[in-house]
């Protein structure tokens, strides 16, 4: 009988595929106070009925944001019964919305505001509803208007195994792009 191999996601370190990958040219942004501020301001000029993050959408992830360290930013998340796929685990979709939501927070904190273009996920381990999410995303590269940002997120605590990888592309947009009528 031969040994379990392990996942081929598991092997892998980095959610990210050669498009998530930053060029060589890519530049790690500095740290902008200024970005920060405009972070905090962010809900107040755009409201907040995010499905992600909005604490008073009733069956939204009502993701925390609980800290950042320049561009690096944590959140949680509480699985709830109405974020199940199979029976008593989160579904996938789901996990994808944490992961975008806690990137797309990195994002923005490189001081501009950004929307999703792509986005690669890695399902390393089931997470079980009632279960904590712990999530963490950085920037690894700004080229032109694309941001180039990866996290994940962890259960059992903040350094427990890792259920969830993601590396993004977010692309800068203009504040029209919330705020025009369509
Ligand atoms: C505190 C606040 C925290 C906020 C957290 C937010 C979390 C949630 C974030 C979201 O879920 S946002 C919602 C989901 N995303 C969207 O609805 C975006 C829909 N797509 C668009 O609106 C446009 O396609 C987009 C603005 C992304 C790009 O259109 P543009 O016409 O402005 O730009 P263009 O197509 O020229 O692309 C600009 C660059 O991005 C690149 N790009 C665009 N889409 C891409 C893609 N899908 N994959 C890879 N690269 C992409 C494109 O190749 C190009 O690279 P180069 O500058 O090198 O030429």
């Amino acid at each position: 009988m031969t040994a379990p191999t392990e996942s081929r996601s598991a092997k892998r370190t980095s959610a990210a595929s050669e498009i998530t990958t930053p060029p060589p040219g890519a530049t790690v942004p500095a740290v902008d106070p200024a970005a920060g501020q405009e972070y905090e301001l962010s809900d107040e000029v755009l409201g907040n009925e995010c499905f992600g993050c909005g604490p008073h959408v009733e069956h939204g992830l009502q993701m925390k944001r609980i800290g950042r360290d320049g561009t690096t930013a944590y959140g949680e998340i509480v699985v709830k019964r109405e974020h199940q796929g199979a029976p008593g685990l989160a579904h996938g979709g789901i996990l994808a919305t944490a992961m975008d939501e806690i990137l797309g927070t990195s994002a923005w904190l490189t001081g501009g505001r950004y929307v999703t273009g792509r986005l690669e996920t890695d399902y390393l381990a089931p997470v079980p509803v009632g279960s904590t999410l712990y999530l963490k995303a950085w920037c690894n590269g700004v080229e032109g208007r694309k941001a180039y940002i990866e996290g994940e997120g962890r259960i059992g605590g903040p350094d427990g195994p890792v259920a969830v990888r993601a590396a993004a592309i977010f692309v800068r947009v203009p504040m029209e792009h919330f705020t025009k009528q369509r």
